[in-house]
């Protein structure tokens, strides 16, 4: 298989992984760049020094080889490189598809590093004397003037020699992480997964959360131009200051003028400044703001370039903090961003928990379950506040830790730069001035600021990324049935088949549902679903809207394989009606009118196909009747003519009906069934029947069982066939009389004989 692999380019089957998880090597193979670089190399090194003159003259080069006039040292170096560098880059990209599979092997990470280092040695060496013999040949031809020049064709091969192997150099060094990419794994759709096939989640980093600022760019880059001349400001403001100081012990001019001067800067930074806030505010990002405090750094910077300028053992004293609070910080930033993953993830637990309890706040009350789920919320609410009292407590000894530390090092500079003045009272010119102290003062204070800021801002921003890991999942995850693309046929017949289709659910991959089913649904034509509970009927109409995709065999509808057709075309024209339809909390017209923009005409139109306009109509507020969270303030059947006018408005050429078992009351069902029949007619219908007037109507029966159809044929046929559809009649069927008439088979009225219980379940 690792041959294979290695042969052609492609995608392969993990081993024992069955055909969803694969490997696939780029199209552009690493190694075959490097193995390109490398042969170019040796064929072009070879080709220059033969075309070098005449024969004599490369013969010369290498029977009295000299140095600066003789090139076979490179040819040499060459071939050097294409005997080495192309086996063993071969052989390391062996090894790293090998480690897919069989990650912790010592001894092969032990050759793949030897091999890396010999190849890092003979490049870097390669590339050190190439270097070298040009140098020494570009001083002679510029410095020696007796010095006799090489041959054209052995200058270009100098120039090539250097150039190539500077290019071999960086391919060799990344060829580590190069052979790193390989052991990701993908799977068919392009995704990156694990060795157990599950989608491998992208680290979030500053940068991809910076990146969402991007259309505010325009606007960021003046901000930020802002920020530079306004920092710049922030930067010589305190030099002018120690200036003044100082100036006012020599002139009033000097004074007057340092002052002025202090005054334009100070001017000139506010309006920066305004600008800055203006044009960041604008752009509207919480990221943006970030950023700008972020940019202290660069007054950091320019205010230590100063302080050193001023007194360079001083400053020492103020950096010694430096290393301990950046270490703790970065230590901080990491802990926070666990910590802030933890706390959304236990805020969307609690989240998820309210909104279900909320959503079936009736079978919470018939439960008397009220106490519970509020228990249940509130230890989902307690576990986040576990963990945000770890958030504060971290924040909180992590914010004194730094203040603290940082006014030690100013307590510091106070004494040891107070030494220094006292030092030049004393012995004028052995320390520092007043004007000079002042000035590292107020930098000192600048950079303890700024200094203690960016710390906190790091522990936030890290706080950011954790917060975010959960919403860049979402935006990371890839439906595994695409929502649009595909062909959009002109016209649909409504010819449904399945051809030897076999399906597991991914959430129960151990078990599978559908075994080698073969089905076909003529057009026009009504087939009944029906068979024990957790048979497979539901997952039959699942798959026919490709809600899911077959594992083995396919389905097409008119004709063409589901998977090319544009889901969300197709889908327009199968309606389905379900037992228990959800409605949304609006309006009943917009319920109806949910598929497609239609007028209160066409609305009202199929609300009389489908028996719900008489109802409707009753309502104070008629078809702008608000009909609550899922339809709460409707009965079963109301909500049922409901679904049936939403199923009609989009005319669909394909109607799945799942029956209702549920005790509507005769006449609420009388009206649903007259509804149903309504709509069925012209159409292909696929109907999960409860009902017996439905499958003596059905073209065809289709018993499924256990993922399997167990027979199929007419009501009819099946009963005398005396099978398994028998057999569930009778079962399940309590009146004898019933009884008698289903399996006598006179003649029937499409009425149900009186109320029976359910073909299935
Ligand atoms: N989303 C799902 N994830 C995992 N397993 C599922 C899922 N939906 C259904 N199943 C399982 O698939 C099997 C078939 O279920 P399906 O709903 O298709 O049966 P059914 O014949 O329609 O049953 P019923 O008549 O009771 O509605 C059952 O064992 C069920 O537990």
């Amino acid at each position: 298989m690792m041959a294979e692999s290695l042969n052609g380019e492609g995608t392969m089957a993990m081993p024992g992984q069955g055909q969803k998880t694969s490997y696939t090597l780029p199209a552009m193979r690493y190694v075959n760049i490097v193995l390109t670089v490398v042969f170019i190399d040796g064929i072009a090194s070879v080709v220059l020094w033969l075309a070098g003159g005449d024969s004599d003259y490369f013969i010369d080069s290498v029977a009295s080889f000299q140095f600066k006039k003789s090139v076979f040292d490179l040819v040499l170096l060459a071939f050097l490189k294409v005997s080495v560098h192309a086996p063993s880059i071969a052989y390391l990209e062996a090894i790293a598809i090998q480690q897919i599979d069989y990650p912790y092997n010592p001894r092969q990470k032990t050759i793949a590093s030897l091999i890396n280092a010999v190849n890092i040695l003979i490049s870097l060496g390669g590339l050190a004397f190439s270097v070298t013999k040009g140098s020494l040949v570009l001083y002679s031809v510029l410095h020696d003037s007796g010095y006799v020049h090489m041959h054209a064709t052995y200058n270009a091969l100098l120039v090539c020699a250097v150039v190539l192997s500077l290019i071999e150099t960086g391919l060799i060094l990344y060829s580590f992480q190069a052979m790193r990419r390989l052991k990701h794994l993908f799977n068919d759709d392009g995704v990156e997964v694990d060795k157990e096939g599950n989608p491998v989640k992208k680290a979030v980093s500053i940068k991809r959360l910076v990146s969402l600022a991007k259309p505010e760019f325009p606007m960021l880059l003046g901000g930020t131009l802002s920020l530079f001349f306004s920092s710049g400001t922030q930067i010589v403001a305190p030099l002018y200051f120690g200036k003044v100081v100082d100036a006012a012990q020599h002139s009033m001019d000097e004074l007057n003028r340092t002052i002025l001067i202090l005054l334009v800067i100070y001017v000139g930074g506010s309006l920066f400044s305004m600008a800055r806030s203006w044009l960041f505010t604008l752009a509207g990002q919480r990221v943006v703001a970030r950023l700008r405090k972020h940019l202290f750094m660069s007054i950091m910077i320019g205010s230590l370039v100063l302080m050193f300028s001023l007194n360079a053992s001083l400053t020492g004293v103020l950096l010694s903090v430096v290393p301990i609070v950046s270490l703790s910080a970065v230590q901080y930033g990491k802990f926070m961003k666990k910590l802030r993953q933890q706390f959304q993830d236990r805020l969307g637990d609690a989240g998820t928990q309210a909104e279900e309890s909320l959503s079936s706040i009736r079978t919470v009350r018939t439960f008397s379950a009220e106490h519970k789920v509020a228990n249940l919320y509130g230890a989902d609410v307690d576990k986040s506040y576990q963990v945000g009292k770890k958030l504060a407590a971290a924040g909180g000894i992590f914010e004194g830790g730094v203040g603290m530390m940082v006014a030690g090092s100013i307590v510091l500079v106070l004494w040891y730069g107070g030494k220094l003045v006292h030092e030049n009272y004393q012995n004028p010119g052995s320390g520092v001035t007043p004007g000079i102290f002042t000035s590292f003062l107020l930098y000192t204070l600048q950079v303890a600021m700024a200094f203690a800021l960016m710390s906190a801002l790091y522990g936030d921003f890290m706080q950011a990324v954790g917060a975010s890991v959960r919403i860049f999942d979402l935006m990371d995850r890839k439906p595994k049935v695409p929502n649009e693309k595909g062909e959009i046929l002109a016209q649909l017949d409504g010819r449904i088949e399945f051809k030897s289709v076999d399906f597991t659910y991914p959430s129960r991959p151990e078990s599978k549902v559908i075994t080698n089913l073969c089905l076909t649904v003529e057009p026009g034509e009504m087939v009944a679903l029906v068979g024990p509970s957790g048979g497979g009927k539901s997952t039959i109409v699942n798959l026919i809207e490709r809600f899911y995709d077959p594992d083995d065999g396919y389905i097409t509808l008119g004709g063409q394989d589901l998977r090319d057709l544009d889901p969300m075309w197709f889908r327009q024209k199968i309606s389905m009606v379900s037992q228990e339809p959800t409605l949304f909390a609006c309006s009943i017209k917009d319920n109806i009118a949910y598929g497609r923009q239609a007028t209160l005409e066409e609305v009202i139109s199929v609300a009389m196909e489908a028996n719900a306009h008489e109802f409707i109509s009753s309502f104070e507020e008629g078809y702008e009747t608000k009909v609550g969270e899922r339809g709460v303030r409707l009965s079963g059947g109301q909500k049922q003519r409901i679904a049936i006018a939403r199923a009609l408005i989009m005319d669909p050429t394909i109607l799945l009906l799942d029956e209702a078992t549920s005790a509507l009351d005769a006449e609420s069902e009388h009206l649903v069934q007259e509804a149903i029949d309504r709509a069925m007619k012209g159409r292909t219908v696929v109907v999960i029947a409860h009902r017996l007037s439905t499958v003596r109507n059905a073209s065809k029966v289709v018993v499924i069982d256990k993922g399997v159809i167990g027979e199929q044929g007419t009501h009819e046929e099946l009963i005398r066939k005396g099978g398994v559809y028998k057999r569930l009649v009778l079962r399940q069927l309590e009146a004898g009389s019933v009884v008698d008439d289903l399996i006598n088979l006179e003649p029937q009225s499409n009425e149900c004989p009186q109320k029976t219980a359910p073909l299935t379940g």
